[in-house]
């Protein structure tokens, strides 16, 4: 910040804790702040990396130029010898949505995860080094929830000792699959497997799509892109394909496998929520602290908007449970884990429990960051719906992982298949564990009563965490005793679901808290970061409480005095954190040119950059625009009226 003026200086000296230690808490350990901190100065340093005009270009010019940017990162990690996880922050610091999202978020995992030995030992030092370049095609134009309804088929044949892949249909093209649709020469093509005439099931082959000489299509192969997608620049920087199939190379792996893959993606969206979060929360809360309206006394400087309460009761739940999805998605990065080396050693058993976790967790925080995002663009007034605000590309770039990598309702059916499984099976010998343990304590949590009596008493931790375990348990229970009424369960699983989605969500809420919790228990080093935390977390549960309070209210897991109590907590918390406020988002560690945001600069220097920026718009290239001699001036001189008398 040398020679230029912090516009926030006054707001980063009131924080009351080490912002140093709160940003290695953020990124997880000292290792990972530092490392990512480089590559983060190295990538906003880099003029290629320029983000300028996105919204502006066509649709061509934003793919090449992305091709571009992809190319780019790919000559500096060469260069210089980045290790995979400085290659993985340097793509995520580009921040644009790339065919190598998928190369190396699921092609590559898939192999992985799914491929035999000899067939790792042929395809991955391939992929490594980008020789080929591949995506993951899963989804059809016909299904894409449905995977046992997929209709594209892998006929194996004796003969020559070939799979035969065919799409026999309009609805089994391969629709979505990202990085298809124009630059990937091979994929993980998802298919019927049928051996001597016998069906057996989805499984995954690796296909070559298009020559590595002149990336034409194979024979029998058609590929194209599906089109424009949802927001302007946005998503369009990536090409999804539409494929129909000819032949192909060979695969066959226990089912459990292919769905580890989906495990592994679910669990990144997760962590990835945190980043898309708590971006939009720096932006607002950045520009809630420069932007005053009203309340100027005797000509003085009017209210900063962050100190209005009603700014705060919508933007501090959003700070919250940023740090919220933070913990989360370390958890469950330590989950699968813990879950593939159980499946390595062929041990399945806790792969419904991490089917269950990674599922519900994707939900609840790819819905709760999309509306955050959009309640984050509110949040700036006017200017948050310029494109310059970076809330608008953020949102239409974010909103679709609500749908992909499984649609969040589908997979909040899930975990309420899960949760209901676990509720038949108490009183069996088969005892809950891990984050279903607390149903092991159903007979209290269907009984115990809250004994919040001032506002203070909901600092509690165990207090909190008996509201939410008896919440989802109750919940749970009530919805369980509902299906038992149905003679065929899959109809009463069906006639019950909008019930079996708010246990589910509440069970996944439940988790949230819980891991928040348990991380205030670890040692947590730097003055007063453990203090901010403790409100924070506070703040996520009290808030969810508020919000549900409906449920909380109707299982009789707390009174409507409580209730009261929490908000009249929470009113207190937020008065506690705003003067953090700005400290807790600078903790992010963003890079100006990672936040791509006009009003979220670290400076706050807003308005006069603003006006800057708007003046680079297009538009603003001639004083007169085009169109004005055929179509302004003669409405002007009234020249179209004087021709039609
Ligand atoms: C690229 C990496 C992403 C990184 C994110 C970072 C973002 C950075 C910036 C963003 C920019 C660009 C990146 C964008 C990337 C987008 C990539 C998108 C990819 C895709 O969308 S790929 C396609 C994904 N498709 C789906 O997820 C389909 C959803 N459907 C299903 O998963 C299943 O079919 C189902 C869960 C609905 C189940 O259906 P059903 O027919 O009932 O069940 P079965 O299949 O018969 O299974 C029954 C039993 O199996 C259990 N089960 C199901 N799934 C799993 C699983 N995954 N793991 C373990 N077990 C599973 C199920 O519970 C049943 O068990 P039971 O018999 O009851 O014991
Ligand atoms: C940007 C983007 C990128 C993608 N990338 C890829 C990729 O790389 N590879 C790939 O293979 N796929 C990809 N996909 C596809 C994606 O995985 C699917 O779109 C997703 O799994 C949802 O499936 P669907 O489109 O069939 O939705 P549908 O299942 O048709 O959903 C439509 C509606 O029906 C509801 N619904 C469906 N089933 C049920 C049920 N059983 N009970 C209650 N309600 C139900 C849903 O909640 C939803 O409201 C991508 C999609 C997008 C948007």
């Amino acid at each position: 910040m040398d020679g230029v003026v912090d516009h926030l200086a006054d707001e980063r000296n009131k924080a009351q804790f080490d912002v140093e230690e709160m940003k290695i808490v953020w990124a997880g350990s000292r290792h990972v702040f530092e490392l990512s901190d480089r590559i983060a100065r190295l990538v906003a340093s880099d003029p290629v990396f320029r983000k300028d005009n996105r919204a502006t270009l066509s649709r061509k010019d934003l793919f090449k130029n992305t091709l571009r940017k992809a190319a780019h990162a790919w000559k500096r990690i060469i260069e210089l010898r980045l290790s995979e996880e400085e290659a993985s922050k340097l793509r995520f610091y580009v921040d644009e949505a790339a065919f190598t999202d998928l190369h190396w978020g699921m092609f590559v995992p898939a192999i992985k995860g799914q491929a035999t030995e000899e067939q790792q030992q042929k395809w991955l030092p391939l992929a490594y080094k980008m020789q080929i370049i591949g995506c993951y095609a899963q989804t059809e134009l016909g299904h894409g929830s449905n995977v046992q309804g997929l209709e594209t088929t892998a006929t194996f044949d004796p003969q020559t000792d070939e799979f035969d892949i065919h799409s026999p249909t309009l609805t089994s093209s391969k629709w979505w699959p990202g990085g298809l649709g124009k630059v990937s020469t091979h994929a993980v093509v998802y298919a019927r497997l049928i051996t001597d005439g016998q069906e057996h099931g989805v499984h995954g082959f690796i296909v070559q799509l298009r020559s590595l000489d002149d990336h034409l299509p194979l024979p029998g192969i058609t590929i194209g892109d599906i089109g424009m997608k949802f927001g302007n620049g946005a998503y369009n920087t990536m090409d999804n394909g539409v494929t129909r199939n000819g032949k192909c190379v060979r695969s066959n792996v226990p089912r459990q496998l292919i769905y580890g893959t989906m495990v592994f993606v679910r669990q990144t969206i997760v962590s990835d929520a945190s980043c898309a979060l708590s971006r939009a929360v720096c932006i607002a809360t950045r520009y809630s602290a420069v932007r005053r309206q009203f309340g100027s006394q005797n000509g003085g400087v009017e209210t900063q908007v962050i100190d209005y309460k009603t700014q705060q009761n919508r933007l501090f739940p959003l700070l919250a449970a940023a740090y919220a999805f933070r913990f989360v998605g370390e958890w469950l990065k330590w989950l699968y884990t813990d879950v593939t080396q159980r499946l390595q050693a062929n041990d399945f058993s806790t792969l419904p429990e991490a089917h269950a976790c990674t599922a519900g967790l994707k939900s609840l925080t790819t819905t709760f960051t999309a509306d955050a995002i959009e309640e984050c663009r509110k949040l700036c007034g006017g200017h948050g719906y310029l494109c310059s605000s970076g809330l608008p590309e953020l949102f239409a770039v974010y909103v679709p992982a609500c749908t992909y990598e499984g649609d969040n309702v589908v997979l909040l059916l899930q975990v309420a298949r899960f949760l209901m499984k676990t509720v038949s099976q108490l009183g069996s010998e088969k005892k809950p564990v891990g984050t279903t343990a607390y149903m092991g304590r159903v007979e209290h949590l269907m009984q115990c009563r809250c004994s919040v009596q001032k506002a203070e008493d909901w600092l509690n931790p165990n207090t909190i965490l008996e509201a939410f375990e008896a919440r989802t348990a109750r919940m749970s229970v009530a919805v369980a005793q509902k299906l038992a009424q149905f003679a065929n369960p899959e109809e009463g699983f069906l006639e019950l679901s909008p019930n079996l989605v708010e246990a589910s969500v509440a069970h996944c809420q439940l988790i949230v808290v819980s891991k928040f919790i348990e991380k205030l228990q670890q040692d947590i080093p730097g003055k007063g970061v453990k203090e901010l935390l403790g409100m924070l977390c506070n703040i996520y549960a009290l808030n969810i409480l508020h919000k549900h309070l409906g449920d909380f209210l109707s299982t009789g897991s707390i009174t409507p005095k409580q209730g009261s109590l929490a908000n009249d907590q929470l009113r207190s918390l937020y008065s506690q954190v705003r003067p953090n406020a700005i400290a807790l988002v600078d903790a992010f560690n963003y890079t100006d040119h990672y936040l791509g945001s006009v009003l979220g600069r670290y400076d706050g220097n807003v308005y006069p950059k603003l006006y800057e920026e708007a003046w680079k718009d297009p538009l603003n290239d001639s004083v007169v625009p085009d169109g004005y001699h055929e179509y302004i001036r003669p409405l002007l001189k009234n020249q179209l009226r004087n021709a039609r008398l």
